[in-house]
């Protein structure tokens, strides 16, 4: 096997490395004064004695209350609580605290809104013993004696990985994507991952923060395994992905206002998410952009904000994907300069990155090889010397070139895997038991709630958006008069010379492919452009069907105006029958009605387009194919009824019913047939398009149920776009 070569190999020999230096960050031109931390009447009878969990991370208690009085202790936010937590992910009454006859206690959930854990799982109500801790938001309980201690999750916090292997099935057999990647933080780190492209950063993210957990291997938050207890932990780890994680029409701190409303539980007031995103704001340099919309914000400021919607929830660990793509020099050093201020006032942050020229600000650099394994982990400053060469180009370059090359034995035997790595095997032997399942988290906010902020949210990024707004009614405008330039003899009644009318048909294909479109146009780009948000989203604790229906509500109005415009135009400027068949005196109505459920159900063709592909760019050519295929299969064109396979095909299409909805009225087919026949009564007619009430409900209730089945669809779709933890429900 050939063998890189390492210019500056013998002086690697002797290279002994220099132990951690703590980083000396610049001034900090701002520190916002941290909030004061709430101090508990009935504390301080210290010293207290040590709850075993205390050795497994805990530190010292920030509470410690006597329970020898009470029988019922309540936790939460509200300041009548007996213990109150001052933690917006906390509920006003959260949990309690109950001694039951025989001593024992139990912990009862109140109905909070993000849950209560016990060891690491959610529960209602459970025992609870001398080994147990219990968590509400940020705090940690444990009953030691008689003695209720509280430690508060400040941020401060370790963090490693152990062996973390990440293997897909590849052309039959197995690819290895991480490979045994195993690597131990000190608390209020900053760390950088970099390696040459496809070495596995972003699956080396994913695995740290519970996205895809490894096949093999752990991590551990605070010598707490996060798989085991992810619905507890999730909330602690920060994600700020590559794409946007924001909608960036929006002004920041609208942006945030409804990030805050999905992230915080159901019963915290306005003013208290509005004091913590000014917070936030103050912390990030954002506060006098805080009205300016993120479009208008500079590359560096857009990352800032995505930092600033993860912080509201105090996450103790963030991690970011590629925050410094497209940014110029100045701005990377912005960002992870923002990075390293972050570590330092008490978290840890990992940041994969592509841009090598600011890695002096970490405290800590791994290099991913290729193949998924660590081919350096330890202080940014010995790096290049580690690897004997002297940029970081030449270092991509030899990977590239000595793909064979064992790079994760070469950082093994190394005196730097000693001194950085070797203590991780140590940790493991500390991490809790995970006896218990995987559960998935609970939601902050009920359904409703949910569903009423993602629909105000979605209609501040509509009212922000005028181009969209002019877009959607100039459409059906247009659609709709095109319709109308088709020249008719008799509008859409039949002739009075032989009771015919052979155009009818045409302009009704015409008027369902204007549905189609507009209603399809609306909805085709609308999940695929916010699948990042959706993905941290529902990480966070969004509910998927909740999300979908405010689509629906929203699309659906849209796509009801639509219809409802086309087809005034439409049928405004043709003569129609005397009578409808339901509205008697609206027969113009009547038909518009077949043509907005023929909108509504092209908008849920839209959404599943959406949901299914995996650029946006694939939407256009399959919103022009589905467009055309429902022309051709409205019936209006050739024969489909009694036609074995063909007829039951275009069952499936939504246009078939639409045309046939509206044709009802007209009475379509004995008027404008589409096998002309001699003599006219003889037929064989599209049953479809009979004068008939009954069928012109079958044709109604077919696009409402082609909706309801593609709702069904979607929600599946979406679902493989979800951290796999969510993927359960
Ligand atoms: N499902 C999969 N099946 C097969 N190979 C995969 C699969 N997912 C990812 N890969 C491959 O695994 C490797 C690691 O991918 P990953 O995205 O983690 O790399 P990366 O270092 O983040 O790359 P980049 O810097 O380009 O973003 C790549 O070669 C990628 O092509």
């Amino acid at each position: 096997m050939p063998q890189p070569p390492f210019p500056h190999a013998a002086e690697q020999q002797q290279f002994q490395p220099q132990p951690p230096q703590a980083f000396q960050p610049p001034a900090q031109q701002q520190s916002f004064p941290p909030p004061q931390a709430f101090q508990p009447q009935q504390q301080a009878q210290p010293p207290a004695p040590q709850h075993p969990a205390a050795a497994g991370g805990l530190g010292n208690p920030t509470m410690v209350r006597s329970l020898s009085g009470g029988r019922t202790i309540r936790i939460g936010r509200a300041l009548d609580n007996d213990i109150v937590v001052s933690d917006l992910q906390v509920s006003r009454h959260h949990a309690e605290l109950r001694q039951l006859p025989d001593g024992r206690w139990e912990i009862v959930d109140l109905g909070s809104h993000n849950g209560i854990f016990l060891n690491g799982q959610p529960t209602r109500r459970q025992l609870m013993g001398p080994q147990d801790r219990l968590t509400v938001g940020h705090s940690s309980f444990v009953l030691v004696g008689d003695q209720l201690q509280e430690f508060v999750d400040n941020g401060a916090v370790t963090f490693s990985a152990h062996h973390l292997t990440v293997e897909v099935d590849f052309k039959g057999g197995k690819k290895t994507l991480l490979g045994d990647v195993s690597f131990s933080v000190p608390e209020k780190s900053l760390v950088a991952v970099i390696g040459p492209s496809g070495s596995g950063k972003s699956t080396l993210l994913r695995a740290l923060t519970g996205y895809r957990p490894a096949d093999r291997g752990d991590v551990l938050y605070d010598g707490r395994n996060l798989y085991r207890q992810f619905a507890e932990l999730r909330s602690r780890i920060g994600l700020v992905p590559q794409s946007e994680i924001l909608h960036k029409e929006l002004t920041v701190r609208t942006a945030l206002k409804y990030a805050a409303r999905l992230r915080f539980p159901g019963d915290t007031e306005a003013a208290e998410r509005d004091r913590r995103i000014d917070e936030v704001l103050y912390e990030l340099r954002l506060d006098k952009r805080a009205d300016n919309r993120i479009t208008a914000l500079s590359g560096g400021q857009q990352k800032r904000v995505s930092v600033a919607l993860e912080l509201l929830t105090k996450p103790s660990l963030i991690f970011l994907d590629e925050p410094t793509s497209g940014l110029d020099p100045g701005m990377d050093r912005e960002v992870m300069q923002t990075l390293r201020g972050l570590a330092d006032d008490g978290r840890t942050v990992l940041v994969v990155t592509h841009s090598v020229a600011e890695l002096a600000l970490c405290d800590r650099l791994l290099v991913m090889a290729p193949g998924g394994s660590v081919a350096y982990f330890g202080p940014p400053a010995e790096a290049l010397h580690f690897f004997g060469y002297e940029t970081w180009a030449d270092v991509f370059q030899a990977f590239e070139n000595y793909p064979d090359h064992d790079w994760a034995g070469r950082y093994r035997n190394s005196v730097h895997h000693q001194q950085y790595s070797a203590n991780v095997d140590a940790a493991v032997t500390q991490a809790q038991p995970n006896a218990l399942n995987q559960l998935r988290p609970p939601k902050p906010q009920s359904w409703g709630s949910q569903l009423w902020t993602l629909i105000r949210r979605y209609l501040a990024v509509i009212a922000s958006d005028k181009g969209f707004i002019a877009l959607s009614l100039l459409l059906p405008l247009v659609l709709g008069a095109v319709s109308a330039v088709i020249p008719d003899k008799c509008g859409l009644a039949p002739c009075a010379s032989n009771g015919r009318n052979d155009v009818a048909r045409l302009i009704l294909m015409v008027v369902a492919f204007s549905a189609c479109l507009s209603g399809s146009a609306n909805s085709v780009r609308e999940l695929i452009k916010e699948r990042a948000i959706y993905e941290r989203e529902r990480a966070t604790g969004l509910s998927r069907s909740a999300y979908l229906m405010s689509k629906i509500i929203v699309l659906g109005a849209i796509s009801f105006l639509q219809g409802g415009i086309i087809s005034a135009i439409a049928f405004k400027v043709r003569t129609l029958p005397a009578e409808g068949l339901l509205l008697k005196h609206l027969p113009a109505a009547e038909m518009a009605i077949g043509v907005i459920l023929l909108s509504f159900t092209s908008m849920m063709v839209g959404l599943a387009i959406s949901s299914l592909v995996k650029t946006a760019e694939k939407t256009m050519p399959l919103l022009v194919m589905f467009a055309i295929v429902q022309m051709v299969f409205t019936g209006a064109i050739f024969q489909l009824f009694d036609k074995p396979g063909l007829e039951q095909f275009a069952w499936l299409m939504p246009a078939r019913w639409g045309v046939s909805a509206s044709g009802n009225t007209l009475d379509l087919a004995h008027i404008s047939p589409v096998v002309i026949v001699k003599p006219p009564e003889t037929g064989p007619y599209d049953t479809l398009w009979n004068h008939s009430v009954g069928i012109m409900f079958l044709n109604w209730f077919m696009m409402i149920a082609i909706s309801v089945g593609l709702a069904f669809a979607i929600q599946r779709f979406q679902k493989r776009h979800e951290p796999e933890v969510m993927q359960k429900g």
